[in-house]
């Protein structure tokens, strides 16, 4: 189903959103790393579903069950990689499985009813939208959590994100060259992750609005990654831009992916957006970074930045037409099970496990498995 992912780590998720669980096996990852559980138990519950009245009412707990590939560890009593598979499974426990009964005859568009059957010829599970669906990225989480805690302690390296825009909200920008550790550690605790304080009451009110107007919202997450060394990647098929993307991309409901100044560059002159390079001590640095921190594919050692742009949620309580595939004609849909109004609240710790399994991915190509 095209469910796996990377190189020298390699993903594969598995599960439906109504079926006995969800979970990932992880192959790959270094050996002897010392597991911060409760951090990765603190992502997890960063994007669950169920936080407020502005996301979806299903309630999970999203607790990871261990299969395989972590023990604790004799000498240091931490949960610790062996080297092995990492297989962890999270169960469903909330399925309400009774709103998606006419979601084969009357597809919902833009989401994955109408595909899904001519794919699998009828075959795949629409309950929730099955393997399609958003909660696909909780096992996503717990695998980008593992690797987050790994680039932190071995590389320090450090990613963090906030909600950029939300409808035609938009916040600040990261600052291109002065990113700090510190200020991306803070945004994975907020809550509400904005730069502007001011944005929270503004992006709140504008995905309540749309709550209430039975609709909903689009938005856009901007992610960096500090402490990268510059000489990472390589050209053309594998640069460091095509491989965020790619996993970018994986994620349901994401539509565009741009780096540094990205779609802006196009309206500019080069002698505007040159990084130039400066000498900072012993170090080569760019006195700009509208690059984002990449230069023919590979890394610059200035901070990664990326945005993610997140379509609005596809299903809708506001009546809209879609075709009844028995009858051929063009009926109204109202849907009315639980949904997010707006994905991209929930999404910028889906966003920053992308990017930290990208990484991983990265550093691994390029140092190999030196012992922690
Ligand atoms: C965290 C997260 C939550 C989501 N919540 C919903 C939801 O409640 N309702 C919905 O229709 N789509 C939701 N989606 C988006 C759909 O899964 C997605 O639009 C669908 O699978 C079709 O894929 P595509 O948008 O990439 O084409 C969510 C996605 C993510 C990442
Ligand atoms: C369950 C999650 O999000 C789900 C993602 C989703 C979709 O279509 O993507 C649709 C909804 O599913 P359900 O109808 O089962 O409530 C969301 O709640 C989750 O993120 O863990």
């Amino acid at each position: 189903m095209g469910s796996t992912w990377g190189n020298h780590i390699k993903i594969s998720i598995f599960g439906e959103s109504h079926g006995n669980g969800i979970g990932v096996v992880m192959d790959g990852f270094p050996a002897g790393h010392c597991c911060d559980m409760e951090f990765i138990r603190s992502e997890l519950a960063r994007r669950a579903p169920g936080q407020s009245s502005l996301t979806t009412g299903r309630r999970e707990g999203d607790q990871p069950e261990i299969l395989s590939g972590m023990l604790t560890d004799p000498a240091s009593g931490e949960l610790t990689t062996t080297g092995a598979p990492i297989c962890i499974v999270i169960r469903n426990t909330d399925t309400r499985s009774g709103d998606y009964e006419n979601l084969r005859t009357v597809p919902r568009p833009s989401h994955s009813d109408f595909t899904g059957q001519l794919r699998y010829q009828g075959y795949n599970d629409i309950r929730g939208g099955g393997h399609f669906s958003g909660r696909l990225t909780a096992p996503m989480v717990f695998a980008g959590a593992l690797c987050k805690d790994y680039l932190r302690k071995k590389y320090e390296i450090e990613i963090g994100s906030h909600i950029y825009q939300i409808g035609e909200v938009k916040d600040s920008t990261f600052d291109l060259t002065s990113i700090s550790d510190t200020q991306l550690k803070e945004l994975q605790k907020a809550a509400f992750p904005v730069l502007d304080p001011e944005s929270e009451g503004k992006m709140k009110e504008i995905v309540d609005h749309a709550r209430r107007e039975l609709d909903s919202v689009g938005g856009v997450i901007e992610c960096a990654a500090t402490g990268v060394a510059a000489g990472i990647g390589s050209p053309m098929f594998s640069n460091v831009e095509s491989r965020i993307a790619s996993i970018l991309y994986g994620v349901p409901a994401v539509k565009g992916v741009e780096f540094g100044l990205g779609f802006e560059m196009a309206e500019k002159r080069g002698s505007e957006v040159n990084d130039c390079y400066v000498k900072n001590g012993n170090n080569i640095e760019t006195r700009t970074n509208y690059n984002g921190g990449i230069a023919g594919g590979i890394t610059t050692g200035m901070p990664i930045v990326v945005r993610a742009a997140i379509k609005p949620t596809p299903s809708i309580s506001r009546g809209q037409t879609t075709l009844n595939l028995k009858t051929g004609q063009e009926e109204l849909l109202e849907i009315h099970g639980r949904h997010d109004p707006c994905i991209a609240m929930r999404a910028p710790v889906v966003i920053e496990s992308a990017v930290a399994l990208a990484m991983l991915d990265l550093c691994l190509e390029a140092w190999g498995y030196a012992p922690v």
